[in-house]
């Protein structure tokens, strides 16, 4: 007899495994009675390598909650679906009021299962998500509060798929739960079931690569500021820069366009994968949006005890030959304007980094980032012997935003923008990213990237602005920026 009457028993999750999850709920329901509050249960089992994009897109339609993760740096990949428990949290503490929340929750929290012994960093249940580029302005979130998406999202996903194509034939299923004191643990183990039912495919078929975007009659592009004005803007940082009221501003803009047909991101994802294997590949579904990119930065990664952060800032064109590409590289690496550009991103790393290691050292030099379209100066920063009982939020909350998408110094340079620079960044320029239960995790920056809502999506693209910035080039190099996701969303 099945322990969860009612519940089919998959191949995946066979009788025996369906009793262990329900033993763990059970557990988790006691403890919550006992402690008259919510536990978390976590509950594990080993799956065939799933590819990711194929389970997202088939997971996603199941739920109003996902995230899709693989990353650029271990090739590890995350597909969470569903919700077990959000962490809501507002205002410029919204980062550490996360962290607290996170850490009260995994207090006795109850486990069980086989869980994978060969995956890349991270362990148990995550909470995932992400934090817009900046804390939401009351007044202005009052007076419009369809905001697109919330200024903090993490959230402990009800199904998590862990795994690495690259490295190993199997991958993790955890179901996770958060039990109430009056919740009935067999009707938690049954939905948890059900979920998995709906969610994991027996077979998935990656995307056939290359599959023709679907036809569009003449999308309707609008830059947010227009072209001209956007340059403008860079004339006035500039002026302000000179004067001496900051020292560098990253500006962006932004272009939306509507079509007669909605976006295919599952499509989007596989040429974004294919054409930008360098990159981190994300999306976010919440409701009816849509967060989706390829990032070439990370903004801090914690595993091993060690933690690393990555200065990338500095960009050329790619050329069309060998011999044109290495001469934009060295106009890259040669040009006074851009290494300053980048050292001030580097120096605020480091800085941010010293409280809190023994030690932390920054690459000696730049090395060049070539990605398909640009690219850049890119600097490792690594810390080691971070002090106890720091986790990746920590540094999240530390770092979030670097100078390569707000400026420096800080303070004056994010209160220039907020006045000038007209855009509701919303999650571009934000950090996206999962943490684990020993605060262990990545946070990658939210650039490179669309938010995406049927058949309208909204473009982001900045630049690091300096003293010798000229307008007519940062706006070329916004261009070049913007192409990943044209080209990913079928518009050239
Ligand atoms: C702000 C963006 O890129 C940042 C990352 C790399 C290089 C940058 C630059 O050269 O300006 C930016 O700091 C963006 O892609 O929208």
């Amino acid at each position: 007899m099945p322990a969860l009457s009612g519940a089919t028993a998959l191949p995946l999750l066979g009788h025996a495994s369906q009793d262990d999850l329900l033993d763990v709920c059970r557990r988790a329901a006691r403890a919550a009675r006992r402690q008259r509050r919510p536990v978390l249960a976590s509950w594990a089992t080993r799956l065939r390598h799933v590819d990711p994009i194929a389970l997202w897109s088939h997971g996603r339609v199941h739920t109003d909650r996902s995230l899709l993760w693989q990353s650029a740096w271990d090739r590890g990949s995350l597909v969470a679906l569903g919700t077990a428990h959000d962490l809501t949290a507002h205002g410029d503490s919204r980062i550490p009021a996360t962290r607290k929340s996170w850490e009260r929750l995994l207090h006795d929290s109850v486990t069980g299962g086989h869980p994978g012994d060969d995956l890349p960093t991270g362990q148990g249940p995550l909470l995932v998500g992400g934090f817009s580029f900046a804390a939401a302005d009351a007044a202005a979130a009052a007076e419009s509060p369809a905001t697109p998406l919330p200024e903090a999202l993490m959230w402990v996903p009800a199904l998590q798929v862990r795994g690495s194509a690259a490295l190993y034939p199997m991958a993790e299923l955890r179901l996770n739960a958060v039990v109430h004191p009056d919740d009935d643990p067999e009707q938690t183990a049954k939905s948890l079931v059900h979920l998995a039912e709906q969610c994991v495919p027996e077979e998935t078929a990656t995307r056939a690569d290359g599959t023709p975007p679907p036809s569009r009659t003449s999308p309707a592009f609008r830059d947010l500021p227009p072209a001209e004005q956007w340059k403008d803007l860079v004339g006035q940082a500039v002026d302000r820069i000179r004067s001496g009221a900051f020292e560098k501003v990253v500006l962006a803009r932004e272009v939306t366009v509507t079509t007669d047909v909605p976006f295919d991101l599952p499509a989007a994802l596989e040429r974004l994968r294919r054409t930008y294997p360098d990159a981190t590949l994300f999306a976010v579904g919440h409701g009816a949006r849509t967060f989706i990119g390829a990032t070439p930065e990370y903004l801090v990664r914690l595993s091993g005890g060690n933690v690393h952060a990555l200065g990338l800032a500095g960009t050329a064109p790619r050329g069309a030959t060998a011999g044109l590409d290495a001469e934009l590289e060295k106009q890259l690496t040669d040009s006074a304007k851009i290494q300053h550009e980048h050292d001030v991103v580097v120096r605020v790393l480091v800085d941010a980094l010293h409280p809190t290691c023994a030690h932390v050292e920054a690459g000696s030099g730049p090395t060049v980032l070539k990605l398909a379209n640009v690219q850049h100066l890119a600097t490792v920063v690594e810390g080691r012997g971070i002090r106890p009982g720091l986790g990746i939020l920590h540094f999240v909350e530390r770092l979030h935003p670097t100078p390569a998408l707000g400026g420096h110094p800080r303070e004056e340079s994010l209160g220039w923008l907020k006045q000038n620079e007209g855009l509701e960044r919303g999650w571009y320029g934000g950090t996206i990213g999962w943490t684990d239960t020993s605060g262990q995790g990545e946070f990658a920056v939210a650039i490179r990237c669309a938010l995406v809502r049927d058949n309208t999506a909204s473009l982001y693209a900045g630049c690091g602005i300096v003293a010798d910035s000229d307008p007519q080039e940062e706006y070329e190099e916004t261009l070049a920026k913007l192409r990943p996701m044209r080209q990913a969303l079928g518009l050239e």
